[in-house]
């Protein structure tokens, strides 16, 4: 019987994946596996029960997923899940930092009780007019699954698209249209385009990436798009760059006390994922990821662990190892069960990084002297007997 708690809410849907093999934990603390979205994890003290953490989503910010590796703990994501929710909700995006649609509702909502709003609505109105996104240029920044989905979707509603990606992946480009024109630096979409839509994870080499040099390159009343994380946008050049008229527009997922309010900025409460279709998506793929691990010891979607798959066992035990990539671990696994006289049908060894993944089929049935033997070995971090 398997653990599980859920961090967050997460659709019905994934949860009824969950056989009679799987309790609810009541807490974190009693977890074999943890499903989540966004609660931030870096304070938690995860107990060593915890094998597991799904995130039901893309961005892995909220996880430490360092510590997490050293203690033998995978932690999945579930890539291009809500992909198309997050295109979606750009497209409405592109259309409200380019009409004043937001001031125009709240101006009416401030005029309902007047008698003669019909009238007043057309003497108004003019306040309120904007430009059309019809071939403007739109840089994106970032081209995986969502970043793809935005720029062929943009250029089918007449944009003219620049991409920019230097670590691209050859799936993401296959995916994306011919139109879409490849820009070389950075540098050079700033200066190029009249949107920018950034749809890259938050990490050290993104912090703060769109700054004031950033701004200082762009085109006067460019217009910023930011549904990846709060941080990878210098709040105060912003604003500043908001005061200068350099951006004239700065649609945020990710609202903050110094952002929200400011004139030009349309902060929206992180609704990029928030569709019954994503969130249903997100929890299926979490949940089943997660199932497979826990049952099989297979990997897919990691962030921190490398992929492997040896379908179901079929043998007699199979036993999981996490350990660091380093010389010699292999033979030491191997005559620690030629020294029992145990037969291993079936190995596989894959490596991420710094960490390494070791699932073997064994010949008989696993015990806990086994995993003690094996543990005990030098720079392994987590033994698991998953059969
Ligand atoms: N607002 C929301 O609800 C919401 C929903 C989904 C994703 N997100 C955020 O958007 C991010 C992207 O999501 P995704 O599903 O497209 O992820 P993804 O992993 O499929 O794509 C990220 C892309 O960014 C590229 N990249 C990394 N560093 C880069 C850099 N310095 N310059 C240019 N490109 C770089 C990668 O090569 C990759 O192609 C997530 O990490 C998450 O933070 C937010
Ligand atoms: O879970 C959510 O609502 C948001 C998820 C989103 O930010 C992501 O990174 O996938």
């Amino acid at each position: 019987m398997y653990k599980i708690n859920c961090l967050n809410p997460i659709a019905a849907v994934g949860l009824d994946l969950l056989t009679e093999n799987y309790e609810n934990a009541g807490s974190f603390r009693e977890a074999d596996a943890l499903l989540v979205r966004s609660a931030s994890m870096h304070e938690l003290e995860l107990p060593p029960s915890v094998l597991a953490i799904a995130r039901a989503g893309a961005g892995v910010n909220n996880i430490p997923l360092e510590k997490c590796a050293e203690s033998g703990v995978v932690v999945f994501n579930t890539p291009g899940a809500n992909a198309n929710a997050v295109k979606e909700i750009i497209i409405a995006s592109l259309l409200l930092a380019s009409r004043d649609i937001v001031a125009g509702i709240n101006w009416v909502n401030s005029a309902k009780d007047d008698p003669d709003l019909a009238k007043l609505v057309e003497k108004t109105k003019a306040k309120f007019a904007g430009t059309e996104i019809k071939g403007k240029r739109l840089g994106v920044i970032g081209l995986g699954a969502v970043g793809v989905l935005v720029a062929n979707a943009a250029n089918r509603l007449g944009l003219e698209v620049y991409g920019y990606d230097p670590f691209i992946s050859v799936r993401a480009a296959w995916n994306l249209s011919r139109h879409i024109k490849p820009i070389k630096s950075l540098d050079e979409l700033y200066r190029t385009c009249d949107f920018i839509t950034v749809h890259v994870p938050l990490a050290d080499s993104t912090k703060g990436m769109l700054n004031e040099e950033a701004f200082a390159l762009m085109q006067e009343g460019v217009k910023i798009l930011n549904f990846s994380r709060d941080a990878i946008v210098n709040d105060d050049d912003m604003i500043a760059a908001l005061r200068s008229g350099r951006v004239k527009r700065y649609v945020t997922d990710f609202p903050n006390p110094k952002i929200a309010g400011v004139k030009g900025v349309i902060a929206i409460p992180h609704l990029g994922a928030s569709t019954a279709e994503s969130e249903d998506n997100c929890a299926i793929m979490a949940v089943e990821q997660l199932m497979d691990y826990l049952e099989n010891g297979n990997i897919k979607n990691s962030v921190n662990y490398p992929n492997c798959d040896m379908g179901v066992c079929a043998q007699a035990g199979r036993i999981a190892i996490h350990h660091k990539n380093i010389p010699n671990m292999l033979s030491q696994f191997t005559s620690t069960f030629a020294r029992e006289d145990i037969n291993i049908s079936d190995m596989t060894n894959k490596s991420k990084g710094k960490w390494a993944y070791t699932l073997l089929d064994i010949d008989a049935p696993s015990t806990p002297a086994m995993a003690e033997g094996i543990g005990k070995i030098d720079g392994v971090l987590r033994v698991r007997i998953v059969l």
